[in-house]
């Protein structure tokens, strides 16, 4: 595999689709051969599954049915989308991977972190990104940010009530963590240049081949 895969991570709002926007334009200016793709979704069935699993109207749908369409979402995702370009030596962005369900169904739905990692290791059969950037968010801050971003809809998971957005923030604390090596947290509460100054210097660093000890000097390692 000689591609690199970096998944970016946090609550609504949090800017992560903002920053592997302006990413991907960075990097294809200097000349990096990038895809930027999202979960759920990126290929016509995992599409298919982000609308079912999204759709206001499912409010009656179980968790674990939750966890397993993102699973499955994710496995089509991979395979079509995401293993062929890391196969030929592109750069992968993906706005949410396996974290994302691990905060929400594993912490948040109260489902157990290590319940939704069986079901995604099936999933994903070893497929992790070299590097996640976790935008650590207050998620009463992220809401109110969709809430002025007029073009976004509203979707099931959005109307969750807020002690479920705290949950996930708490998860992904967990996480950042738990797998420390990979995963860099970045204070998104701060204005959007700084932010994606801090984003883009933890992806050079790593394409470069540094360890992210090197460049985590600005991260944040404080978490509760
Ligand atoms: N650091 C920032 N400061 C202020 N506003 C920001 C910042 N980063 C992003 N925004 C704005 O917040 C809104 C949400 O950003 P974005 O869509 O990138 O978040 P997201 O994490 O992808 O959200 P979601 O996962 O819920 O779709 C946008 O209007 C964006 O311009
Ligand atoms: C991959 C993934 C996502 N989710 C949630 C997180 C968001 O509420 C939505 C996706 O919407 P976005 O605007 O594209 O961020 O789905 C989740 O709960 N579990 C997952 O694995």
């Amino acid at each position: 595999m000689n591609g690199y895969f970096f998944s970016f991570e946090g609550p609504e709002g949090a800017g992560k689709t903002t920053m592997v926007g302006k990413l991907e334009s960075l990097l294809r200016k200097r000349g990096f051969d990038v895809m930027a793709t999202r979960e759920p979704g990126g290929v016509r069935i995992a599409e298919a599954i982000r609308a079912i699993i999204l759709n206001r109207d499912y409010t009656e749908m179980d968790g674990r049915t939750e966890a397993l369409l993102y699973a499955a979402a994710r496995r089509q995702h991979l395979l079509e989308k995401i293993v062929p370009a890391l196969e030929a030596g592109r750069i992968v962005l993906c706005d949410r991977f396996v974290d994302s369900s691990l905060a929400y169904q594993g912490f948040a739905r109260g489902l157990g972190i290590e319940e939704v990692w069986k079901i995604n290791e099936f999933a994903i059969d070893g497929y992790m990104p070299s590097l996640t950037i976790y935008f650590d968010l207050d998620p009463k801050i992220g809401l109110e940010r969709i809430r002025k971003h007029t073009g976004r809809e509203v979707n099931r998971l959005d109307l969750e009530a807020l002690s479920f957005h705290t949950k996930v923030r708490e998860g992904y604390w967990k996480l950042a963590k738990r797998f420390a090596d990979r995963i860099v947290v970045i204070d998104a509460s701060r204005p959007l240049d700084v932010v994606f100054d801090e984003t883009a210097a933890a992806v050079l660093a790593c394409l470069e081949g540094r360890s992210k000890r090197d460049f985590h000097e600005s991260g944040r390692d404080d978490l509760p």
